[in-house]
């Protein structure tokens, strides 16, 4: 069977942190309340968005009233392109993964409509063959349950398959899951959430680490 690569996507594929600091800037001005750094919501990134407001509000003492993630997405599907692009060296690295026979998908907690969108505004989305949000399924990373989801939609085996990803919920679902994962170095996870994981500091490194971690996983090492 063909082996699939799940990528995360924020801070993983694409440094999505420019848009997302704006958009929550912008729904902070618009209740008078200050707005953050881009360290500080980098922060906050990592759990979806229901949790990125959570923290966001938290930050001032506040909870986030009824309005704040309907408008937060809003704004933020019609701005998520502005200066989000691809990680240096991605589009080639999905292009010799695909040659050398991957299937490609997206697991990410970022909500499923912003992350095609996103994903079409750069030209990426037709190369993955299912994008798992958020939002998609009842339960997101790092329950295993949105990883194993996201893997049948794009016709993929568990025991076939690694979890790309710069953040410890990735790499917690992945072993959740019993698949092998790889931990990217330029996101926005602490190095130490790559516990055991092998680690990618660039991503012309991501080919043989993924061929060495699919190569370990029992049922490839026993044919
Ligand atoms: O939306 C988030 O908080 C993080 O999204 P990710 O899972 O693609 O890193
Ligand atoms: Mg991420």
């Amino acid at each position: 069977m063909q082996p699939t690569a799940i990528f995360d996507l924020d801070g993983t594929l694409v440094d999505s942190v420019p848009d997302i600091h704006a958009a929550l800037n912008r729904l902070m001005a618009a209740r008078a309340l200050p707005g953050f750094s881009l360290a500080q919501v980098t922060g906050f990134i990592g759990d979806g968005v229901p949790t990125l407001l959570l923290r966001a509000f938290a930050a001032h003492g506040q909870q986030p009233d009824t309005t704040a993630y309907p408008e937060f997405l809003a704004d933020y599907e019609a701005s998520a392109a502005i200066h989000t692009r691809p990680f240096e060296g991605i589009p080639a690295v999905l292009d010799a993964l695909q040659a050398s026979g991957w299937r490609l998908a997206v697991c990410t907690n970022k909500p499923e409509a912003a992350a095609r969108l996103l994903l079409e505004a750069l030209g990426l989305l037709g190369r993955f063959a299912a994008v798992g949000g958020g939002d998609s399924f009842p339960t997101r990373k790092p329950d295993p349950a949105h990883l194993l989801a996201t893997l049948r939609l794009a016709g993929g085996a568990p025991e076939r398959s690694v979890m790309i990803g710069d953040h410890h919920n990735d790499m917690a679902a992945a072993a959740g899951a019993g698949m092998p994962a790889v931990f990217v170095a330029w996101g926005y996870g602490a190095r130490d959430a790559a516990g055991g994981a092998p680690v990618a500091e660039r991503a012309s490194e991501l080919p043989a680490l993924l061929a060495s971690a699919l190569a370990a996983t029992p049922s490839t090492s026993m044919r």
